[in-house]
């Protein structure tokens, strides 16, 4: 068994924080099956204008849905401190361009960088998007020369050209919103995924073995 799963995130969005905290609780036991994971930071922004999408929270019927929907994620993946920011929603371009630059230059930093954002943003009410808020969440890793270049780096048109280019990478895939996921299973079939709650349906794709929704007996119910 092999494949690739591309996931496309922006710290702005709550469910790829869930998407993202699943796929590295899976990352053993995917690389066990061969399965290779490339995290893709994305303006999400940028794929709701793009896709003719909107916001959940911009939809009376939606933003009510998702109160529901993100309470219930929040308990299955544990996250139990999670609650949306009074600022939300927050313009992620700099972090988001932030993430690029570590990827490609600090990769061992990458990840735990990434988890670290959404843990400050959505479990401490960190506000990412100002620059000496930022500064303090990323001196947690990097020396004071780092993190000036990593500010150098995300205002610079190269950089800021890798956050669009990953953009259209995922617009390219058919995205409509985050987490969005590009898979490539076995035998080199390629389809997208929307959602952190379709990860049965990705190891279904990738025909490797899960289990998920099994009813228990009665003596084990929680009601
Ligand atoms: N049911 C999905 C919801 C994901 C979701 O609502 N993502 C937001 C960003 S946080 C989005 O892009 N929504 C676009 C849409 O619902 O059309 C999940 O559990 O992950």
């Amino acid at each position: 068994m092999s494949g690739k799963i591309t996931c496309y995130l922006d710290v702005v969005s709550p469910y790829s924080y869930f998407a993202l905290l699943h796929l590295e609780r899976h990352r053993e036991a995917l690389k066990s099956h061969n399965v290779e994971i490339d995290i893709v930071p994305v303006f999400l922004g940028g794929i709701m204008g793009a896709s003719g999408n909107k916001p959940p929270w911009m939809l009376p019927a939606k933003a009510k849905y998702s109160t529901f929907d993100s309470s219930r994620a929040k308990k299955y993946f544990g996250v139990h401190n999670f609650k949306t920011p009074s600022f939300f929603p927050i313009l992620s371009l700099l972090p988001q361009r932030a993430l690029i630059f570590i990827k490609a230059q600090h990769p061992q930093f990458f990840i735990p960088t990434f988890l670290d954002f959404y843990k400050e943003m959505w479990e401490n009410g960190i506000d990412l998007s100002k620059s000496e808020l930022l500064t303090n969440v990323l001196s947690k890793s990097f020396t004071e020369p780092q993190i000036r270049e990593i500010f150098e780096k995300a205002s610079s048109p190269d950089w800021k050209k890798k956050l669009n280019d990953n953009t259209d990478e995922a617009l390219s895939h058919g995205a409509f919103g985050c987490p969005w996921f590009w898979v490539k299973n076995a035998v080199g079939d390629e389809e997208p995924f929307f959602g952190s709650d379709r990860f049965h349906n990705i190891w279904e794709y990738l025909g490797l073995p899960w289990k998920d929704v099994e009813l228990l007996p009665k003596e084990r119910s929680k009601i």
